[in-house]
């Protein structure tokens, strides 16, 4: 039988419905409506244009089949769609009419209910629909309908809060997979995807939702996100209420808001004042490079547009307290808001939710200024704020005065009970109370704790809270440290702490820590560390010698794998948002159509852009993810050999080799640095060094990294990677009429694992970096604390799960320019100039690094002697062209500049002895 993709306008698929029940051995699903069926099914009879044909054609000639057989096969389907349309949901209306005269196979109703007046829904009729279908679309219908409950036994499924229309359209999607979204259908769907846990609609309202965001509407849609735990839909909000934070924080629905829903709103700041702290701390790090002393993120100049006033807070802490059962806004508000008419929410959502009517007219009694006095407090400083304020600001603040006289003057006595009046005074008293508490447990100035005190904490079980507090807190202070340190402490300290308190509080050991502390300033340091705890997004990656992408996607998605395409950078990988079954056991896993790979491991075979017909060395391939995608680019031609070291890593490449349909690929198992011994020199027209590495870039997927490895593992991997690479290279042909490239990777972050190692190949090997024709990516350092590299390291590219989302990843790749061994003409070297200062955070270093690097400098330093004589003999003049460029200053100078200051030194020296032996 003929299988298309989702996206054909022929789609359908046969397959064994519910495995436990066997009540339908087969189910037709219709992809559309009949009528569309009907109409497709005709229209396929006429020839295939180049223009309409679209899918079809290309599911029609992928099946092979002839004009007799698919003439066939249409007449099929319309008797199939003619005995569907008896029962289809889609046409409920008609076919509840119809009902006791025409067969019916459905066994289950669905009723649009409205739970007030305990009745249907005005002019709905029930929505009949096959239990099978709905079980195998929803968790939670399969846990009413496949248990003793009242949906099963009676046979009818109550469904509150939905109009007519929107079940209709649900039911439709049940079986279709298709919706036809405008703004407030997709609410209600969402509504709906949400309760019944239908997640592919979810996402796929989600996406609509995104695609109507502005920043008028973003507001409501994060509340309404918010509600129904629309994560995509959040961020997305988000991120507009944050760009237009000043605008949105002066609209009636964000006063709405504080009243109805505070916690929303102190989380909307929470993210605003994180943001604001990141910008800073950016334009900080960019700053502190310049010599100007006028920081614009100056605690003034960090002020945020929109500052909630400690009123603001205060009330918004209050209702929290206070808050019972306030309904948050619905998704009608966030249609009407979307067609700006702003006078139509409150009407609407007042006639359509009493409970919230009469909410509103409590918050507007109560907190009515309070809502007004925030936006006029817009203006106060920033001392004002939370942040920047004390206890005497609190207390001494008119906010919380202001605040209570006005609402009491607002207030109704008539309207009001006393009752009212008692609890709300409690409910104020208990505010305050909290607040003043955590004000006290808050101390207004961070201080570093003194050695007593980490002795003290040292005894006790370890305070996570507490850590994690003052994490935050250094991180603050080392953003802007000029304006926000401790009077005498130095950032070394602060540094010394960080790291201890990382170590304690993410559980890494002294020199993993203290390696990712010099490598990334301090926010994005915590982001860095902050993306490890999370896992990365599942990715799949299609075996197009096996199927397409889409026909994957399709199969996938019916058995309940979420997915969408990776990204525009690839045309083969899937993402995986959640499953229902298990990714890597389905029968296309089984049938080699796709291989669970991570989307950084796509980039080495991507940048070694493997030909048809080539001759690949993979020289580190087990388990095989990169082989095989080298083998489906290469269309099972040519050859790859695939060289794992490890016996016992053989059987898992050879099984995924054999899975994946790969035929063109050799399996060996030798040290690489032997090869090419074995396979010969200049006999590769590409090689791929995916080399083993610390695994210092995918502490999401293995913990034990985090305290497994230290210095001495990376240096003793650096080495290995050093004679790899040197292999790898002496393999490739550089004459090949289309390679000539090795590629270059780890999924390590260390600089002595990448940078350090292509600079070494570089130096001793006719090779030049070229791009890695990868178009995102950071570029590789070229100059690393007191390292420097060669400039063209700018070509290689870092990749970083807080900045891609995806494992910790390096690619380099270079072009063989001659194949004879030995030192290569085309390095333009920069001196390795010792720098006086150290890494942007880092202003001293503890002495046993310092002692450490002191040994590696004078070894580097005799061999870099030797190296430069050399090369100074053999360097062309187009290189030393490029030389002058990147030439520090001359040493003369330096060491004039020096003397200087000595000797103004010892003159200032001289001037204090004589005065005080004057005195
Ligand atoms: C990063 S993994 C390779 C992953 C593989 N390229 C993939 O995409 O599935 C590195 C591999 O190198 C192997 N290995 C370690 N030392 C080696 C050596 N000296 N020569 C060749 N392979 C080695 C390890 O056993 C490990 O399987």
């Amino acid at each position: 039988m003929m299988q298309c993709s989702p996206n054909c306008p022929l789609f359908f698929y046969i397959g064994q419905l519910d495995e436990t029940n066997h009540r339908f051995k087969y189910l037709i699903e219709l992809h559309v409506s009949s009528t569309i069926i009907t109409t497709t099914a005709a229209a396929i009879q006429h020839e295939y244009g180049a223009a309409d044909a679209g899918t079809c054609r290309e599911c029609y000639e992928e099946a092979s089949e002839t004009e007799e057989e698919l003439k066939r096969e249409i007449e099929e389907l319309k008797s199939k769609v003619n005995f569907l349309r008896f029962w289809s949901p889609v046409d409920s209306r008609s076919h509840h009419y119809h009902r006791s005269t025409t067969p019916c196979f459905t066994d289950v109703l669905l009723v649009a209910f409205d739970e007030d007046s305990g009745k249907p829904v005005a002019n709905s009729v029930p929505v009949p629909a096959n239990k099978a279908v709905l079980t195998s679309r929803s968790p939670v219908f399969r846990a009413m309908l496949e248990t003793e409950m009242e949906e099963s036994l009676s046979g009818t499924i109550k469904i509150s809060d939905v109009s007519y229309d929107a079940l209709r359209a649900f039911v439709n999607y049940l079986y279709t997979a298709e919706a036809c979204l405008d703004d407030e259908m997709a609410c209600d769907l969402l509504v709906l995807a949400d309760k019944y846990e239908v997640k592919h609609l979810k996402i796929y309202c989600e996406k609509f939702l995104i695609s109507k965001l502005n920043w008028e509407s973003s507001l409501l849609s994060y509340s309404f996100a918010h509600q129904h735990n629309a994560n995509n839909l959040l961020d997305a909000s988000l991120s507009i209420i944050l760009d237009n934070m000043e605008k949105v924080s002066k609209r009636e629905e964000y006063m709405e808001l504080v009243e109805k829903d505070p916690r929303i709103v102190v989380e909307i700041y929470e993210a605003y004042l994180s943001k604001q702290v990141n910008t800073a701390a950016a334009a900080d790090s960019h700053e502190d490079k310049s010599t100007s002393t006028s920081s614009p993120f100056s605690p003034r100049r960090r002020q945020p547009a929109f500052p909630p006033t400690r009123a603001s807070l205060i009330s918004a802490s209050m209702a929290i307290k206070g808050k019972k059962s306030q309904k948050k806004p619905n998704r009608k508000e966030i249609v009407s808001v979307k067609s700006k008419k702003k006078n139509d929410i409150l009407s609407e959502s007042d006639m359509e939710d009493e409970e919230l009517q009469q909410q509103q007219s409590i918050n507007s009694d109560e907190g009515g200024d309070s809502g007004s006095e925030l936006s006029l407090d817009g203006d106060d400083t920033y001392a004002r704020d939370v942040l920047g304020g004390n206890d005497d600001e609190v207390k001494g603040s008119g906010s919380d005065s202001e605040l209570d006289s006005g609402s009491d003057s607002d207030r109704d006595p008539q309207a009001e009970s006393a009752a009212i009046d008692r609890e709300s005074a409690i409910v104020q008293q208990e505010g305050q109370d909290e607040l003043q508490l955590n004000i006290k447990e808050q101390p207004d100035e961070f201080r570093l704790p003194t050695q007593e005190e980490l002795e003290e904490e040292a005894r006790g079980p370890p305070d996570l809270t507490g850590l994690q507090q003052r994490i935050k807190e250094i991180v603050r202070i080392l953003s802007n440290f000029s304006s926000l340190r401790q009077e005498g402490a130095t950032r070394k300290q602060y540094i010394e702490q960080l790291k201890l308190d990382l170590g304690s509080y993410y559980g890494y050991n002294e020199y993993l820590i203290s390696s990712f502390v010099e490598m990334f300033p301090p926010v994005e340091l915590m982001e860095l560390i902050e993306a490890f705890e999370k896992p990365r997004p599942i990715t799949l990656r299609t075996n197009t010698l096996k199927t397409r992408r889409r026909d994957l996607a399709g199969v996938l998605l019916n058995r309940g794998i979420n997915l969408d395409p990776l990204s525009k950078w690839s045309k083969v990988g899937l993402v995986v948002y959640d499953h229902q079954v298990p990714y890597g056991a389905t029968p296309e896993y089984m049938a080699g159509h796709y291989m669970v790979q991570s989307a950084s491991s796509f980039l080495p075979v991507m940048a070694l852009a493997p030909q048809e017909k080539e001759r690949i060395v993979d020289m580190a391939a087990s388990p095989g993810g990169k082989t095989t995608y080298i083998a489906a680019l290469m269309k099972n031609t040519g050859i790859i050999y695939a060289n794992e070291m490890k016996e016992k890593r053989l059987s898992k490449l050879t099984s995924n080799l054999q899975r994946l349909g790969v035929t063109n690929t050799v399996v060996c198992s030798y040290d690489g640095k032997e090869l090419p011994k074995v396979l010969g020199h200049n006999t590769a027209d590409r090689v791929l060094l995916d080399a083993p590495c610390s695994g210092t870039g995918v502490i999401s997927k293995d913990e034990s990294v985090k305290t497994s490895k230290n210095a001495i593992d990376v240096q003793n991997f650096s080495r290995l990677q050093k004679e790899l690479i040197l292999a790898a290279i002496d393999m490739v042909d550089a004459n090949s009429k289309s390679g000539g490239y090795v590629v270059y990777s780890t999924c390590s972050l260390m600089v002595v694992e990448n940078e350090d190692v292509i600079d070494y190949a570089l130096k001793k090997r006719d090779v030049k970096l070229v791009p890695c024709g990868l178009d995102f990516g950071r570029p590789g350092f070229v100059r690393f604390r007191e390292r420097r590299f060669h400039p063209s390291l700018e070509k290689t590219r870092r990749f970083y799960p807080h900045v891609h989302n995806m494992d910790g990843f390096f690619v380099a790749k270079l072009k063989k320019m001659s194949n004879s061994k030995g030192v290569p003409g085309t390095y333009s070297e920069v001196q390795e100039e010792e720098v006086e200062e150290g890494s942007e955070i880092m202003e001293e270093e503890i002495p046993q690094q310092k002692q450490k690097k002191e040994v590696l400098r004078k070894e580097k330093k005799t061999s870099n002697d030797a190296s430069l004589k050399r090369k100074k003999q053999e360097e062309k003049p187009a290189a030393f062209e490029k030389r002058k460029k990147y030439k520090p200053p001359p040493r003369e100078e330096i060491s004039k500049a020096r003397e200087e200051k000595r000797e103004a030194l010892r003159e200032a020296k001289k001037k204090t002895k004589s005065s005080i032996k004057k005195r």
